[in-house]
């Protein structure tokens, strides 16, 4: 089937400037050529055009709550349409806030899917706990049922309410995760795989148990949300929060060839590219580039020819 290309270039879930330009860097790494080397047509939908609403104060310490509940409200809409016309849909943000978009857009179209979240942090802090007030850290609470009694409710998001429970989400990469978001991980008893647990039983190992969580009672559509700093900061330096310690290149390719050999990949977000951060031109070239890897392998590019 096809490939749809969405590009949402939004920065206000977090506070540094240059995420925006995600998307135009992640295209000019020669995302859309590397795809239609692929066997499948690639429809690119061109990017959102998301409106920064002036008025918009913090609520509680969290800053741009309407702007990036409007954002995602868009973006839900677009995403739901690719997926509900065929696509394959790819979401190049932009910062991890558009998850919260992506995901639930992706869940009306989809209710029974399942979430691969391939992060260095959780995102699953609530407005109360979280450290910074950023919403591209607090993504996964706005999405969980579970949660819905510990969230407040924020202006900008009584368009959407929870839809996905804890037990159909795993993580992997995790390497900094906030004391609050760690309670939560262990009171909902959420299946997550750190760079320790990666190191303990190897990649093949934690692709195998996620699988075997996510999709042995039943087959159903796959959202993975990759952020790219899960990679290692050598190979994706050109990011808002790096983090040392992360995904080596064939870890990170051996997730996404496996999630294409399931063939069950329907929505994919990659995000937190920004071309801003990076200390030189090349830095910002092999993020942009590990992005695009990591795109194609999930869509079936493979390294065996
Ligand atoms: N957990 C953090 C980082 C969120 C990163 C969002 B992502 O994954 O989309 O990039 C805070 C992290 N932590 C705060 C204390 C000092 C060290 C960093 C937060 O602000 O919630
Ligand atoms: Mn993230
Ligand atoms: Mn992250």
């Amino acid at each position: 089937h096809s490939v749809a290309v969405l590009g949402a270039p939004f920065s206000k879930g977090q506070k540094r400037r240059g995420v925006e330009h995600g998307p135009k860097a992640i295209r000019d790494a020669g995302l859309i050529e590397r795809l239609s080397n692929l066997d499948y047509p690639v429809h690119d939908f061109g990017d959102l055009s998301f409106q920064y609403l002036e008025k918009d104060e913090p609520y509680m310490h969290v800053p741009f709550p309407r702007t990036v509940g409007r954002a995602n409200k868009l973006l839900s809409g677009a995403v739901r349409n690719a997926v509900g016309a065929g696509h394959t849909t790819i979401m190049l943000g932009g910062d991890h806030s558009l998850a919260i978009g992506s995901v639930e857009g992706h869940a009306r179209q989809c209710p029974d899917l399942c979430l691969i979240w391939v992060d260095a942090h959780a995102d699953i802090n609530t407005p109360l706990t979280s450290p910074s007030g950023n919403l591209h850290g607090q993504s996964v609470a706005f999405m969980l049922k579970e949660l819905q009694n510990k969230m407040p409710e924020l202006p900008g998001f009584s368009w959407m309410k929870p839809f996905l429970s804890a037990k159909d989400l795993v993580y992997i990469g995790l390497r900094d995760v906030d004391p609050g978001e760690y309670d939560i991980l262990k009171d909902l008893g959420v299946q997550y795989f750190t760079m320790r647990d990666i190191d303990r039983l190897g990649i093949q190992r934690v692709m195998e148990v996620t699988f075997d969580h996510l999709l042995s009672r039943k087959q159903r559509p796959i959202h993975l949300s990759f952020d790219i700093d899960a990679m290692d900061p050598s190979l994706a330096p050109a990011t808002g929060t790096p983090v040392n310690g992360g995904l080596t290149y064939r870890e990170g390719i051996w997730i996404t060839e496996e999630i294409h050999n399931t063939g069950l990949l329907s929505v994919m977000d990659l995000v937190e590219v920004n071309p801003d951060l990076g200390a030189s031109r090349e830095a910002v070239a092999s993020t942009a580039s590990m992005a695009v890897d990591v795109i194609a392998s999930s869509l079936g590019q493979t390294r065996e020819g």
